[in-house]
């Protein structure tokens, strides 16, 4: 028994391990083994026959939680399952459950999640006849939750000088009764929102001395992972905590503080510094992750922070390929490099599809991505987040077209009936279903008919529902899938309620719209398309919305995505930075101020190290911005990487790079497509595939799968499928140079062999 922790860690790393009583305090750059210390010292702990109940350790993440009890347990085995381990919500929930009846709440406490929290929110506006454009209920929410992550109670919240001014100066005066209404309707119900799962336990430990006592002595041990992202409201849960025994031991980087947006405080590092003046402080300056290049590109561009603690990271590991830069002519053409970029290196170095991560600063930005993916039969997962046409407000959208190119779709009507709300509630959906069924009619039928069988005050939001319906149904008659499906996100109003939502998740949701609309826009620009009509759209997403479900039950490798915020504490052999562009990333909302922007440098510094072998970032010079094509400028971020460890040689080298004159709205751009598109990967032919002067198309219409054919443009393929849906034929071709294409075959030139 006994690990020879000597050869598995660095002097001081090790030293951070054997150091058992007292405090403690690592604070070091990315990839310098944090992650690992605070495993080991659990190890070693446990091998010094500290109890596991007595054991706290509290990370970011559930999974982060997951994957430290693994390693441990395949350390020390079982014992580990009875470590106290897992992320502050999750470990106060558990003691709050056991504890709840001394500050008041039933032992079985529901938790309400945001939306739980926004509707009460929404009723309350109502009772106090306050107008919820003004008091958004996110915004509230918003409030009252810095509130209680600054430990502010109701009583010192409608007490306190300062906030009132502050409040009524935003001509906001109301928030403190909101706050207390709130409050007590929660307490009443006999639920908690997630703040309160650490407010309450402040709380808790506050006003019975003898339960604090009693955890006191049961964490003897006590450690935080990732401590550069706790609120004050965890540092006081943390600290109480530790007061009797002092032996925590906290680990984190200043450099990767990326929450100060939700109330993670700095502050809290040098606090920590002057609770515990024995404190023991730990260097770790080696990093382990990353290549030199990675380690030295990394440093480069955290250096412009003013705000930070001075550390030295080098790496011993290999100095590794430069940074690659990849430019872009749109979105689209970014998503296509990317995956082909990732194609190759698998092919050529042997890799797994789980070597890679694809980072990006915004969810909407994962469109393009995925359906590049998809073109090349790439299977990937995103983490922590949906997939594209998975998410809430794209399904909300896309209902609206689904029910304007076929009104009798009656999934799709009982998702936006009433979405936005409009009065249509569940009884008089309930009594439209009954009636449609009595009546053996379709429920499009009973509610174009409202007005027939309802009384007007209740038939009147369904008929104007119905007309607006129809009004889609021939706009998209008339228009392109574009324009029909812009006017219905607009009329609908599903635009507005989805701008009138400031807060980080309302903003996400109004991107994912409008990226919706920037994918319906490629669609009916794209020349390989016959049919450009929301029909034919419709049939295109329909399929992929079925892949997707596929991909996400689909065992074995997998590409990983993931917004860089989620991509914390981890880190992948291959890694792509993409939309590295001036209002993008660095956010166009966080560049007014030097704090704001320093947080967004940190953003990039941690996406940067997660990179072990190799790192490409990239960038389009137009993106679709409700289907307007606008050029984008590189981000500033790419000019602060020391140009010795980047490799521009795909792009214009650094320097504002505009795209060209006269490239303004609608698709010029992708004349000039850069030349960077690395070789096809299913090439069987050296050269490139030219047509035959004397090409001639053939009768196609007895095609069958498995024939060999010969397109104009495309080259060779062979048929993969056929299928015929309202009299026309759809033909799914593998082309040796270009991939798997989509082609009418009423339109489609093809020659058969
Ligand atoms: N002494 C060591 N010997 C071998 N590998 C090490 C050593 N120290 C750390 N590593 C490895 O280096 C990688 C980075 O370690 P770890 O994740 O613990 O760093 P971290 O400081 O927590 O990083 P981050 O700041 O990104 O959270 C891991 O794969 C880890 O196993
Ligand atoms: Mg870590």
């Amino acid at each position: 028994m006994g690990l020879d922790y000597h050869s598995l860690l660095n002097p001081s790393q090790a030293a951070a391990v054997m150091q058992i009583d007292g405090p403690c305090m690592i604070i070091a750059g990315a990839g310098s083994g944090k992650t690992r210390v605070l495993t080991y010292r659990i190890a070693n702990l446990l091998e010094q026959q500290v109890n596991p109940f007595n054991i706290l350790a509290l990370t970011f993440t559930n999974k982060a939680a997951k994957e430290m009890r693994a390693r441990i347990e395949k350390v020390v085995g079982p014992e580990a399952k009875n470590l106290w381990m897992g992320t502050f919500h999750s470990i106060f929930a558990r003691i709050l459950r056991s504890e709840a009846d001394k500050i008041g709440y039933p032992r079985s406490f529901t938790i309400y999640d945001t939306q739980d929290s926004k509707t009460l929110i929404g009723q309350i506006l109502k009772e106090l006849e306050l107008d919820d454009k003004l008091y958004k209920p996110n915004m509230v929410l918003g409030r009252i939750s810095g509130a209680k992550n600054k430990l502010i109670s109701v009583q010192q919240y409608l007490n306190d000088p300062v906030i009132k001014q502050d409040d009524e100066a935003a001509l906001r005066p109301k928030l403190g009764v909101i706050y207390q209404q709130y409050a007590n309707r929660c307490f009443k119900a006999g639920a908690m929102d997630f703040d309160d799962l650490l407010y309450q336990t402040n709380v808790l430990f506050k006003d019975h001395p003898d339960v604090l006592n009693k955890y006191q002595h049961i964490f003897r041990y006590v450690m935080v992972d990732e401590y550069q992202d706790t609120n004050y409201s965890q540092y006081l849960i943390a600290r109480k905590l530790a007061a009797k025994e002092r032996n925590i031991c906290v680990v984190g980087d200043d450099a990767q503080s990326i929450y100060a947006f939700r109330g993670a405080d700095i502050q809290n590092i040098l606090n920590f510094e002057k609770d515990y003046p024995e404190l023991q402080v730990f260097k770790l300056e080696q990093n382990y992750r990353s290549t030199q290049t990675i380690v030295k590109a990394a440093n480069s561009v955290i250096k412009n922070n003013q705000a930070q603690l001075r550390k030295d990271v080098f790496s011993d590991n290999e100095e590794g390929p430069l940074i690659e830069v990849f430019k872009a002519s749109s979105d689209n053409e970014e998503g296509k490099l990317v995956a082909q970029s990732i194609y190759e290196d698998k092919m050529n170095q042997h890799l797994s599809y789980d070597d890679f991560a694809i980072l990006y600063r915004t969810n909407a930005q994962s469109r393009a991505m995925e359906e590049s993916l998809r073109k090349l039969n790439i299977k990937y997962k995103i983490v922590g987040g949906l997939s594209f046409y998975q998410r809430k407000e794209i399904k909300d959208l896309v209902a609206y077209l689904r029910l304007t190119v076929n009104p009798n779709d009656e999934q799709a009507l009982r998702r936006v009936i009433n979405y936005p709300k409009r009065g249509i509630g569940d009884t008089t959906l309930g009594k439209l279903i009954a009636s449609a069924e009595e009546s053996n009619h379709t429920i499009w039928e009973v509610v174009s008919n409202a007005d027939q069988f309802l009384p007007t005050r209740t038939a009147n939001p369904i008929v104007d529902f119905a007309e607006k319906i129809k009004a889609y149904t021939a706009a998209a008659a008339k228009d392109d899938a574009f324009e029909a499906a812009k006017f219905i996100a607009k009329n609908s109003g599903m635009v507005e309620e989805l701008y009138a939502d400031k807060s980080i998740e309302g903003l996400s949701r109004y991107e994912n719209i409008q990226e919706l609309l920037n994918g319906i826009k490629a669609f009916v620009e794209d020349p390989e398309r016959e049919e450009k009509s929301l029909g034919a759209f419709l049939q295109d997403i329909a399929l992929v919305t079925d892949s997707d479900l596929k991909d996400a039950q689909a065992e074995g490798e997998q590409v990983t995505m993931m917004t860089i915020h989620s991509a914390k504490g981890l880190e992948f052999r291959n890694v792509y930075i993409v939309g590295m562009e001036e209002n993008l990333f660095p956010s166009q909302m966080m560049i007014t101020s030097r704090a704001d922007l320093e947080e967004e440098r940190r953003l990039f510094y941690v996406a940067i190290t997660r990179a072990e072998k190799k790192l490409t970032l990239s960038y389009a010079t137009s993106r679709y911005q409700w289907g307007n094509l606008r050029s984008c400028e590189k981000s500033r971020f790419l000019d602060e990487i020391d140009p010795k460890y980047v490799d521009f040689k795909f792009s214009a080298g650094p320097g504002p790079d505009r795209a060209g004159p006269g490239e303004s709205p609608f698709g010029h751009v992708f004349e000039r497509r850069s030349n960077l598109i690395p070789p096809p990967p299913r090439k069987t032919a050296a050269t490139k595939y030219v047509a035959p002067a004397d090409f001639t198309p053939s009768d196609t219409s007895n095609l069958q799968t498995g024939q060999r054919v010969e397109h104009p443009k495309f080259g060779f393929g062979k048929v993969t499928s056929l299928e015929t849906v309202q009299g026309s034929t759809k033909a799914i071709i593998q082309f040796e140079e270009v991939g798997e294409k989509t082609l009418l075959l009423s339109f489609a030139k093809l020659r058969v062999h």
